[in-house]
């Protein structure tokens, strides 16, 4: 492979406003990628890839390269040769990149290699935490599949197609997605590609969701005509999934704290053809209080630590905070306690979350079962999903029966 210069130019000053500035990958990745009109969809994607596994190997590469924050210039570069040089890239000669040999650099990639904190590329107090919640067989395995690059599944937009016609439009446009067993809403596709500018997304005909994050909907257990309310339902990644169940009959109330999120929503509901929901932004108590008692299904899509979507957000791993955690795990109580209330008798909820940690999921349905706000319901299900063993996010998602009369 020959290494362009513009675009490891672009990667380095990604990574600096990353590491250096706290900006989101995601973010700095769409600003790198739009500096120049002539870039292909190859260069494009060297971009997005290199900017994102030094993301994720930081910890790894930076003890392998011996630099530390803030990130000079020069270190980012040495990260880059780290980076190049394990993939077998031979390292060109540019005056910004220093000659290293590439048996050093082996060498002590075997050797951090030995410890899992460096191996992962995790801060310890992750490791730690992990190790206390999974124990160490499980969390083992679970970080190695959190660090995989995780694939692109699209969720069929069954309001407007079927997965089958679905699969043959978008092989008209060079686009190959097979079906997922289990997953009946999925097309995972077989190389990763742009799939916003196909015509099949403009007429609203999929979205790009995690196959895991598919099975929330279905564990919901809706039905055409059914009140449901998403509580915390952000962009709307659920809620156009419960609709499209729903064949657009019925109701389905949004919720959020973020009416910027709800106005996204909106956007993508026009998008789909969806036209039953009602998005509500929280702006004061009076907006949830009045819908108590209401609802036959209520959805709680957690705030959460995202443990379980470290694929797709690597920058996450320093981002996070353990304060953060045992914060959010705080929100997640209160939140319980309240929206469960949105329910009619014989009504059910679905509390779910993108996390791995049982501290936030079945041990938070447990304490909920056991506190005054949760007496009148009943566990009747739930699913812990690991990345590790389905090759997807890891989620959790747990149904509770208000089992008033
Ligand atoms: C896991 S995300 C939801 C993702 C969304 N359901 C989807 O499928 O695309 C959690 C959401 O909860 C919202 N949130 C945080 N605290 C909240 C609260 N107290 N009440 C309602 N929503 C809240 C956040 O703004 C965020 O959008």
């Amino acid at each position: 492979m020959r290494l362009h210069r513009n675009l490891v130019f672009a990667t380095v000053d990604a990574l600096s406003e990353i590491f250096n500035e706290g900006k989101y990958a995601d973010k700095m990745i769409e600003k790198a990628l739009k500096r120049d009109k002539r870039w292909g969809s190859r260069d494009r994607s060297f971009i997005a890839e290199t900017t994102y596994d030094i993301v994720r190997w930081k910890r790894l590469y930076s003890e392998i390269a011996e630099v530390k924050a803030p990130y000079s210039r020069e270190n980012l570069f040495r990260l880059f040769a780290v980076w190049a040089t394990l993939r077998g890239i031979t390292l060109p000669d540019w005056k910004q990149i220093e000659p290293t040999p590439s048996r050093r650099i082996k060498g002590k990639f075997d050797e951090l290699s030995k410890i899992r904190k460096y191996r992962e590329s995790i801060p310890d107090w992750m490791d730690e935490m992990g190790v206390k919640e999974l124990g160490e067989k499980i969390w083992e395995k679970e970080i190695h599949a959190l660090n995989e690059q995780a694939p692109v599944v699209l969720r069929v937009n069954t309001l407007n197609i079927s997965r089958d016609n679905l699969r043959s439009i978008l092989k008209d446009e060079q686009v190959i997605a097979e079906p997922v067993k289990g997953y009946p809403d999925a097309l995972q596709l077989e190389e990763r590609t742009n799939v916003f500018k196909t015509e099949a997304f403009k007429k609203g005909y999929f979205e790009v969701q995690d196959a895991n994050s598919q099975l929330v909907a279905h564990f919901l257990e809706v039905e055409p005509g059914m009140r449901v309310v998403d509580t915390c339902a952000g962009a709307g990644g659920k809620t156009l999934h419960i609709a499209a169940i729903m064949e657009n009959k019925g109701q389905i109330i949004a919720t959020d704290i973020y009416e910027n999120k709800l106005k996204e929503l909106k956007r993508r509901a026009k998008r789909a053809g969806v036209h039953n929901i009602d998005p509500r932004a929280i702006d004061t108590t009076k907006v949830v209080k009045k819908l108590y008692g209401t609802a036959d299904r209520v959805l709680i899509d957690a705030p959460c630590s995202g443990l379980g979507v470290l694929s797709r957000n690597p920058d996450a791993k320093w981002k996070l905070q353990p304060e953060f955690i045992e914060n959010i795990k705080k929100t997640q109580a209160e939140i319980l306690d309240t929206y469960s209330r949105i329910l009619k008798p014989g009504g059910k909820m679905v509390y779910a979350t993108c996390s791995v940690l049982p501290s936030e999921n079945q041990e938070q349905v447990e304490k909920f079962l056991a506190r005054e706000a949760g007496k009148n319901f009943k566990l009747i299900k739930d699913k812990k999903l690991l990345s590790s063993v389905t090759g997807y996010d890891g989620f959790y998602m747990a149904m509770l029966e208000n089992t008033e009369k």
